[in-house]
């Protein structure tokens, strides 16, 4: 095997919450040997005991990776978020450690707008209603309170990737979609915006979700927003647990002024399979439950677990971080002939002639030089014509530099 600057079967990486073994298959196939696999997310102690002597994780939406626990994850070098919600992981202290973030942004996109279209005719439909009641051996057969989606309104809030996805599939059925974005989104097919997240909810007999967990996004809908709904109207939400106040909705479905709800996502939900779940809205015959199912599907998941995988490796062996979530972008070549230096730092002036001090005497020739920088944080990539003893010692000259919060070097 080719040698390396830092011998991939020393470097460690932790996967947490099941995490597809696609992922596993690939980070193998790419060399990397020391894999501790686990099928759950690990309680704070444990976590804080794995990460910290790992130098890459990978996690879903359950482990929480705060300001604390990576104080702990001394050596940690990247985080793949294997799912679309980073919300789980403070992409700031992380960035304050030089540590790139990456997520699967569409991998698991349609698994939650189909979801939540089979959803949306179940509950026009009353189909949860009529089947708990099958269940109890009784027989309803009326067509009393159902309705087909056709020609209904479907008032989408966050009109993203998964917002358009469930649009044009609704409107595949027939229906009337709007929505509300906090940015100006082009509409797809017939749909259009609302002219605010009030004249959304007025109009919608559906509302369906799908914001990320933000600021201005928690307990944005509470009972002040459900009273805008419809009498009877029906909501979706596959977000996040955050967005909506589950005490208040369980109110609205009690004094029917809802009809009905799908809810997958919770403001607290079990660690693992075997906690027990615990909801306002448990024994609703009206409301469909899942445990955070939305992007759980196998295609999903194997597709997830290849493209985060890939990005965790293309970080680790060539320093790209294309498509990283808090952190300056830079999309690298191969480096054949050269050896690589990776700077990050705190972004102050007077850093990049600082850097380029440190190379000044000549001695070498530098082949390529890669900046970007965001807010906080600079990345710096230097090729350089140097042997192992020149490129090393160019890597604790910049070290050195006041500011840097990391240096590698990659060969
Ligand atoms: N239930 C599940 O298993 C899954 C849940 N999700 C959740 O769905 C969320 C959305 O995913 P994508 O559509 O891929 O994200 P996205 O980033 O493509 O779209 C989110 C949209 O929400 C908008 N937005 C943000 N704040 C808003 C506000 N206050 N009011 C109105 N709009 C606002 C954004 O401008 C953006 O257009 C994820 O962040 C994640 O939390 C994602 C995948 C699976
Ligand atoms: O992709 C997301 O944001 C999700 O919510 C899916 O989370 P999961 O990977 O199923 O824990």
């Amino acid at each position: 095997m080719k040698k390396t600057s830092y011998p991939k079967q020393d470097i460690k990486v932790l996967l947490l919450e099941g995490v597809s073994q696609t992922a596993v298959e690939s980070f193998r196939a790419a060399g990397y040997s020391q894999i501790e696999f686990h099928e759950k997310s690990l309680p704070e102690p444990e976590l804080i005991r794995a990460i910290g002597d790992a130098h890459i994780v990978g996690i879903r939406s359950r482990t929480y990776l705060t300001a604390e626990v990576l104080e702990q994850a001394r050596r940690l070098m990247t985080i793949g978020c294997f799912c679309i919600g980073t919300n789980q992981v403070d992409l700031e202290a992380a960035q304050a450690r030089g540590i790139p973030v990456f997520n699967a942004p569409y991998s698991n996109t349609r698994s939650v707008a189909e979801l939540v279209i089979a959803e949306a005719i179940l509950l026009m439909r009353r189909i949860p209603e009529k089947n708990m009641e099958c269940h109890r051996g009784g027989w309803s057969k009326s067509a009393s309170g159902s309705y087909e989606v056709r020609g209904k309104t479907l008032g989408l809030i966050g009109y993203g990737h998964i917002g358009t996805q469930v649009g044009v599939l609704a409107e595949g059925l027939g229906m009337r979609v709007i929505y509300h974005d906090i940015e100006t989104k082009l509409a797809l097919g017939n749909a259009g915006p609302a002219a605010s997240l009030g004249e959304l909810l007025e109009r919608s007999d559906i509302v369906s979700l799908h914001v990320p967990e933000t600021p201005s996004t928690k307990w944005m809908i509470g009972a002040p927003e459900l009273k805008k709904m419809k009498r009877g109207s029906l909501l979706i939400n596959a977000s996040r647990g955050t967005v909506v106040d589950i005490e208040a909705l369980a109110e609205a479905l009690r004094s029917k002024h809802l009809g009905g709800a799908a809810i997958d996502v919770f403001p607290v939900e079990p660690k693992g399979n075997a906690d027990p779940f615990v909801s306002p809205l448990i024994g609703m015959d009206n409301v469909i439950l899942t445990p955070h199912v939305g992007g759980s599907t196998l295609e999903a998941q194997e597709n997830i677990g290849i493209e985060v995988a890939a990005k965790l490796v293309r970080y680790s062996d060539n320093g790209s971080t294309l498509s990283a979530v808090n952190f300056p972008e830079v999309s690298l070549p191969e480096h054949p002939s050269s050896r690589r230096l990776l700077h990050i730092h705190r972004n102050v002036p007077g850093m990049l002639s600082r850097i380029n001090e440190v190379f000044s005497s000549g001695e070498v020739n530098i082949d390529a030089q890669y900046l970007q920088t965001t807010g906080q944080v600079g990345y710096v990539v230097i090729d350089v014509n140097a042997n192992e003893t020149q490129a090393q010692a160019f890597k604790d000259g910049l070290a050195a530099i006041p500011g840097t919060l990391r240096t590698r070097l990659l060969y």
